[in-house]
């Protein structure tokens, strides 16, 4: 028998696009998906829970975990370090399910080198005003930080060619379909392929 391994799904995009609310909601429907929980060096903010939203670490022992190559990728992004524990990714797909990333732009495009066959997602705004007016009412950066967000989502957005998927976050629910039209799909096609290989070993 051929033992599957799990599909690693990667939903990127700017700061504030909407990619956790995206993600909750559709972890709402979809409950075989695995979120794969990310380190910071940020500080966290009121509401979030320590191995909940992040695992918060130093920058100290974030370097370390770094220099031990427990990160499957990590960034700087806008003044602190976000990486993906490579234990969790690994070990979870290995069982034969599914994980699934939020992360920035870098790190998806470190992920897509090691991991080719990963299912990539870019989250994109409908406008960078919409994008400006949901970073602030957000209400959790400063002034300077909404800048330097807002600065590196024009970046990010220039990189969105190099996604297998892009879905526009204009409103959370037909996202979060689109979302799950693309998980249901790449489960077809790994079931195709699947059926194919069997066929092949059957005539051998
Ligand atoms: N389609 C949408 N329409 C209007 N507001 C939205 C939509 N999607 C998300 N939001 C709002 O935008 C804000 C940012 O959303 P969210 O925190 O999910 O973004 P994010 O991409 O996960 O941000 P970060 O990358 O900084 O963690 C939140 O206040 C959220 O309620
Ligand atoms: N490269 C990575 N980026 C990550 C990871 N976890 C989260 N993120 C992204 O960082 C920015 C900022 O997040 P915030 O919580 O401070 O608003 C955002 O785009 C996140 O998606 C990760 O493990 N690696």
């Amino acid at each position: 028998m051929i033992e599957e391994k799990g599909i690693l799904f990667v939903l990127s995009g700017p700061s504030g696009v909407g990619k956790g609310t995206v993600r909750k909601a559709l972890f709402e429907k979809d409950t075989a998906l695995q979120y794969s929980i990310s380190m910071t060096t940020r500080q966290k903010r009121a509401g979030e829970q320590e191995a909940v939203d992040y695992f918060y670490r130093t920058k100290d022992e974030f370097k370390s975990m770094i220099e031990e190559n427990q990160l499957l990728e990590y960034a700087e992004y806008v003044g602190n370090y976000y990486g993906t524990p490579r234990k969790y990714v690994e070990e979870t797909l290995a069982k034969g399910n599914d994980v699934f990333l939020e992360i920035e732009v870098q790190g998806a495009l470190q992920v897509k080198e090691n991991f080719p066959e990963g299912v990539f997602v870019f989250l994109s705004p409908p406008s960078l005003e919409e994008l400006k007016n949901r970073i602030v009412s957000r209400g959790t950066e400063s002034d300077a930080l909404v800048t330097n967000r807002l600065q590196a989502a024009k970046d990010e957005i220039q990189l969105m060619d190099a996604y297998d998927y892009v879905v526009v976050n204009d409103q959370v629910d037909k996202a979060v379909e689109k979302v799950q039209a693309i998980v249901k799909s790449e489960h077809c096609k790994r079931e195709r392929v699947a059926k194919q290989y069997k066929k092949v070993l059957e005539v051998e």
